[in-house]
């Protein structure tokens, strides 16, 4: 009977805030290091000096989200869309916003001008450099002074490219006048008032070194206050970039004047990986984007940069650190992923859905049993909230522990022979289903765990059913006993068809008094949920003998097939009304032999 199944719906347990174990050293040393690089990150943003920075070990974040983001395909924004992203971007805690292309169009230079009006000139402790991009032209420096000027800290950052290829066939210029373009498009700038200028040699990555050093000494002559380097076409290999950043900082005459940036494309997939090999090889600046997005794969992504740096920064980087305040992360994330229509790939480290969540059975063990078994960062840490504490997710690679935690949250403590038999149902239905929800798990348990006693159970069930004639239905059932019976009928539709051939089976006449069905999750394959009212039609007889049986009796059934769940419900229904008819009979069986007795 239903009395012997052990089940309690539970208010949801308070959970643990601290996942670190008070005696693990080794768990609250990495916990204590965490806490204190965040610590010193919202306590040491250093002062800004375009050329210097006073904590050698601070290194800046240069978000180009709304200009080399913008220059996915697709991503074009509003001006009000920029505005919203950078506005993020400030709270976030980036130190420059490159707002936009100003040359490049009215809107585009009205955007960064807006920009530098609202964001440059905020109010707070943080108001970040504004910065706009140029070409080695008058024209595109003007335009980008006007701008950005109006900013508390405006940044103009100009740019020619230096590799063989971008001078002769797209330039067409020689070294010479690239170097001479350079130096005179840098002390322009510069003499309109900005001193807070950028240079980058377009194409670093694959350019002549000696070429490079001669350049980028001459520009810092003109007054260039931050030297970036671009590897334009995501060419070079980790250890090759950090090397290209290594010899620039020693070859280049005047470079500890400078700030030394990088700025790496990801045609390799190696952009973040790049990053840190600069940063590490002494670059100061990163040039970065929320969620990647940039021109053609993309550039490093600014969480992925930053969770770096702040998860190995000081075990393994020097102690580098930036001001990012990383629980808006999540936030700058999806502000990005809406505006720009790029969405971010699932597994996308940090900010994918996935990128916290776990699916298979001896992760979600160790998540349940500590987090850090399988988990680097804490969820909070970027500003997720997860729906589970344990971001575990259901799927056909799950196991006990996790659909027994997963249970509790949702209410139920399921234990034992339950568990065993609502796993084997979950792993069946998980099987055929992409995403198992919560709806689906509920309608699962109430299908299979507050099944009645057993009389009829389901065996097989096929139906035919269509436009052509009416719906038959064939049936198998299994008595308690273990006999089998089967039974075919005819009907109004499948599921009318299929009820017929049960009723032929087992004999007990009932009168169908309501049926619903919901599916009880989006999508084609959903799991139907199935609820039945049956009522005995002969009722009367036995209350003749002071058994009350014309009351209704209800059953629930759960499967992806409608006729499925339908049957299920049915049968259900069934069951409890013969299981109360034969422990009503039993009952006063029981009181008459009383009375005897007595
Ligand atoms: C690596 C990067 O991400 S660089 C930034 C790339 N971003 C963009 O291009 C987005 C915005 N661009 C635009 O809107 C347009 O390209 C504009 C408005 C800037 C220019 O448009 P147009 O004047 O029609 O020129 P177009 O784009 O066809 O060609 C670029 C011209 O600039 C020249 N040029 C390219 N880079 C530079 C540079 N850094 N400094 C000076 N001139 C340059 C090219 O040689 C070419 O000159 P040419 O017309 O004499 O051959
Ligand atoms: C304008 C420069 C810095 C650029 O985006 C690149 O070289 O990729
Ligand atoms: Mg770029």
């Amino acid at each position: 009977m239903a009395a012997s199944v052990c089940i309690s719906r539970q208010p949801i347990r308070p959970r643990l805030s601290n996942p670190f174990p008070p005696n693990t050293t080794f768990f609250r040393s990495l916990n204590f290091r965490t806490a204190a690089a965040a610590v010193r990150c919202s306590l040491r943003r250093p002062e800004y000096i375009p050329n210097r920075i006073p904590d050698p070990s601070y290194v800046r974040v240069f978000d180009t989200t709304l200009r080399d983001g913008e220059q996915s395909p697709g991503a074009t924004m509003t001006a009000k869309e920029k505005l919203d992203i950078a506005r993020q971007l400030a709270r976030l805690g980036v130190d420059v916003i490159e707002a936009g292309f100003p040359i490049s169009s009215d809107a585009d230079f009205d955007a960064v001008k807006l920009i530098a009006g609202e964001v440059g000139n905020g109010d707070s402790d943080h108001v970040p450099v504004i910065c706009g991009l140029a070409r080695c032209n008058k024209r595109d420096i003007e335009r980008a002074w006007e701008a950005v000027k109006c900013a508390k800290k405006p940044r103009i950052h100009t740019f020619i490219a230096t590799s063989e290829i971008h001078m002769n066939f797209k330039l067409k210029m020689t070294p010479q006048q690239v170097i001479d373009k350079a130096t005179t498009m840098v002390a322009y700038a510069r003499s309109l008032g900005c001193d807070d200028v950028e240079f980058s040699p377009e194409d670093a990555g694959r350019s002549d070194r000696e070429f490079l050093y001669t350049i980028l000494g001459e520009v810092i002559r003109a007054g260039a206050t931050t030297l970036n380097i671009p590897d334009t076409v995501g060419y070079t290999l980790p250890s090759e970039f950090g090397q290209l950043i290594a010899d620039i900082k020693a070859n280049t005459p005047g470079i500890e004047n400078v700030i030394i940036s990088t700025h790496c494309q990801n045609d390799l997939g190696l952009s973040t990986a790049n990053t840190i090999a600069g940063a590490h090889a002494g670059a100061r600046q990163v040039e970065v984007t929320i969620n990647g997005i940039g021109e053609r794969a993309g550039n490093a992504s600014l969480e992925e940069v930053v969770m770096a740096l702040k998860c190995r920064g000081e075990q393994l980087l020097g102690g580098l650190y930036t001001g990012i305040n990383t629980q808006h992360l999540i936030m700058a994330s999806k502000m990005v992923e809406e505006y720009s229509g790029l969405r971010v790939q699932p597994h996308k480290a940090i900010v994918g859905v996935n990128a916290f969540a776990h699916e298979s059975g001896i992760h979600q063990d160790g998540m349940l049993k500590h987090k850090n078994t399988y988990e680097i960062i804490s969820p909070e840490d970027i500003g997720l909230i997860r729906s589970n504490e344990s971001g575990i997710v259901l799927g056909k690679l799950s196991g006990r522990h996790a659909l027994k935690a997963k249970m509790l949250e949702l209410g139920y403590d399921i234990d034992g022979k339950e568990l065993d038999s609502l796993f084997a149902r979950f792993k069946t239905v998980a099987g055929n289903k992409k995403i198992i929800t919560d709806d689906d798990l509920i309608a699962l348990v109430s299908d299979e765990i507050f099944q009645p006693q057993v009389v009829w159970k389901l065996v097989d069930i096929q139906v035919t059913c269509g436009t052509l004639g009416l719906s038959t239905a064939t049936v198998k059932l299994c008595g308690v006993n273990g006999d089998e019976h089967v039974a075919c009928s005819v009907g109004t539709g499948p599921v009318d068809a299929a009820y017929k051939a049960v009723d032929l089976i087992v004999k007990a006449p009932v009168t169908l008094v309501e049926y619903s069905m919901n599916a009880v999750a989006e999508g084609i394959d959903a799991i139907a949920t199935t609820r039945v009212l049956i009522r005995r039609d002969d009722a009367v007889n036995h209350a003749s003998d002071g058994v009350t049986v014309n009351r209704a009796f209800s059953g629930t059934g759960a499967a992806m097939d409608i006729v499925i769940s339908s049957v299920r419900a049915y049968i259900g229904a069934l069951n409890k009304m013969l299981g109360f008819q034969s422990r009503s009979k039993t009952e006063k069986l029981n009181q008459v032999e009383a009375l005897h007795v007595s």
